[in-house]
């Protein structure tokens, strides 16, 4: 006991005295640079401004931090968060040079947290070379051709049996996470919802949990649970990996991301199963957590507007006359609905699943008129610009009809490279019309399947992630010819 407390205090002293060094080093370089740095606060000695950053988003206001600093100081600014020295982009022409850039003048960079649960062969640490071609692998494995010949279907099909169990008071984050997880399963490794899928998908919740807690087991017990279920679902996931080589030396191929890995040079790609189990448990955080919060938060902004849910109910009411009861969706019923794709739109501009995305600057780079030193953290809002007003008129507020000049000419448009839900450049989400697609199917058996009222008050929460407090709980009731609203 009295070495463990020993241990934690020798450990504390030597973090502090990093983070001093790390900060003054930081405040020196700055003020050498001061005159061409971004303007900006670098906020108290350790802490920076984290607290007022953690502070500002407790409140129901989706930007505070950034609008504060964009009104004071401009659309980019300098600050000190988690420990380090960052500037903060809300500009969209700078956002975009910073995700095209990377690999020459940025890489990612996540935080430790993040990294060490991912694993280093996950896509989202891969660096140069490898990740170009993991990236297009994902990228080919995921596009329309593929959705359109074999995914759309299973989508269709665990959608619509999913929602069979569905009645009375339900909480929509929960399903649409039950759904997005049997979805993404299936889709890598084959697997229809069972008893292993249950487990694997409650170890992944507490993986999750993980992502944004102090990465040390001392100090956390969710990050301990969090690296315990890393553990164990890397372990399920070699398993698989390990049975599906045998029968890839067979020559049996299953037509899946796992199968299109196998692919490669017809053994594994030449990956080790240590690479195959941090791609595939990367690829299942990164699909998972981010579908089914936009399934839920479109339906609870249309529940919000009661015009456009009426509008969505009308594209889908026709779509599925044409079809009958129990008809699956085809591509070209997906490629009907294009009041759904403004939802679509809407729903990922103001919900902002991914609220920006963090690099590091390789190099000293100069960037309309500043520099941003070597070394020092950027962080590109894709949120701020998504909610200015410069460029989305009553940009706070839900309106899906604002898309609607794409497919009736009306409308204004938002300038290019002004709308990155997904990202951009060489790390552009390679789930982006697979997102896309989940949301549609779910969105077409949700309005035509059921009616809803929401079961209580619930808000939405931006920090760390964006959901909603109560995972949203609803009452569903199915619509039947007497009850068609
Ligand atoms: C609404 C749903 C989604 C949103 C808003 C979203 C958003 C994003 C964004 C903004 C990035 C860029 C990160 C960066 O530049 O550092 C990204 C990367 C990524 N996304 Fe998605 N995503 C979604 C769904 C999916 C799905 C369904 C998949 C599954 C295939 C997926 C897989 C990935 C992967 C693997 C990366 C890393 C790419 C890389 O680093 O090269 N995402 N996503």
């Amino acid at each position: 006991m009295a070495s463990d407390a020993m241990s934690i205090f020798l450990y504390v002293l030597y973090s502090l005295s990093i983070f001093l060094f790390t900060f003054f080093l930081f405040r020196t370089t700055a003020n050498r640079r001061r005159s061409r740095l971004p303007p900006g606060n670098l906020g108290l000695p350790l802490l920076g401004e984290t607290l007022q950053l953690i502070s500002a988003y407790k409140t129901e206001n989706p930007e505070p931090f950034i609008d504060d600093r964009v009104s004071k100081f401009g659309a980019v600014f300098t600050t000190h968060v988690f420990g380090e020295a960052t500037v903060f982009s809300a500009d969209p022409e700078i956002n975009r040079l910073i995700l095209i850039n990377e690999g020459k003048l940025f890489e990612s960079s996540y935080p430790g947290s993040i990294s060490n649960l991912l694993g280093r062969h996950s896509l989202l640490l891969m660096r140069g070379n490898l990740h170009k071609r993991m990236h297009s692998l994902t990228m080919s494995f995921a596009n329309s051709s593929i959705i359109k010949d074999h995914l759309l279907v299973d989508i269709d099909r665990l959608v619509r049996l999913n929602m069979e169990s569905w009645s009375g008071r339900i909480l929509l984050l929960d399903e649409a996470k039950k759904i997005t997880f049997q979805l993404t399963v299936k889709q890598l490794m084959s697997f229809d919802p069972c008893e292993w899928t249950e487990n694997l998908m409650k170890e992944y919740m507490l993986l999750i949990e993980g992502f944004f807690t102090v990465p040390f087991p001392l100090f956390s017990g969710t990050y301990r649970r969090a690296i315990k279920a890393r553990t164990k679902v890397a372990e399920e996931l070699r398993l698989v990996v390990r049975e599906r080589r045998k029968e890839s030396e067979r020559g049996e191929r299953k037509n899946d991301m796992l199968g299109a890995l196998f692919d490669e040079d017809g053994n594994g790609g030449g990956f080790s199963d240590e690479e195959l189990v941090d791609f595939l448990l990367a690829l299942l955080v990164a699909g998972y957590d981010t579908t089914s919060t936009i399934m839920t938060l479109a339906v609870k902004f249309l529940t919000e507007t009661p015009l456009a849910l009426a509008q969505l109910k009308e594209e889908h009411d026709e779509i599925r006359a044409r079809k009958g009861e129990s008809e699956a969706l085809q591509w070209e019923d997906y490629k009907a609905m294009p009041f759904t794709q403004c939802v679509v739109n809407e729903t990922l501009r103001v919900a902002n699943i991914i609220s920006g995305v963090f690099r590091r600057a390789i190099t000293d780079v100069d960037i309309k008129g500043y520099t941003i030193p070597k070394g020092w953290k950027v962080f590109a809002s894709l949120r701020a610009v998504h909610l200015n007003q410069e460029y989305y008129k009553d940009a706070r507020s839900f309106n899906p009809w604002r898309w609607q000049m794409n497919t009736t000419g009306s409308g204004t448009s938002p300038p290019v490279n002004v709308f990155t839900p997904f990202g951009g450049g060489p790390r552009r989400c390679p789930g982006y019309e697979l997102a896309r697609v989940g949301l549609s199917v779910f969105l077409h058996h949700m309005v035509t399947r059921f009616s809803w009222v929401p079961a209580e008050e619930d808000k939405l929460l931006f920090f760390p992630t964006t959901r909603t407090q109560k995972r949203y709980p609803i009452v569903v009731q199915p619509r039947t010819p007497s009850n068609l609203m």
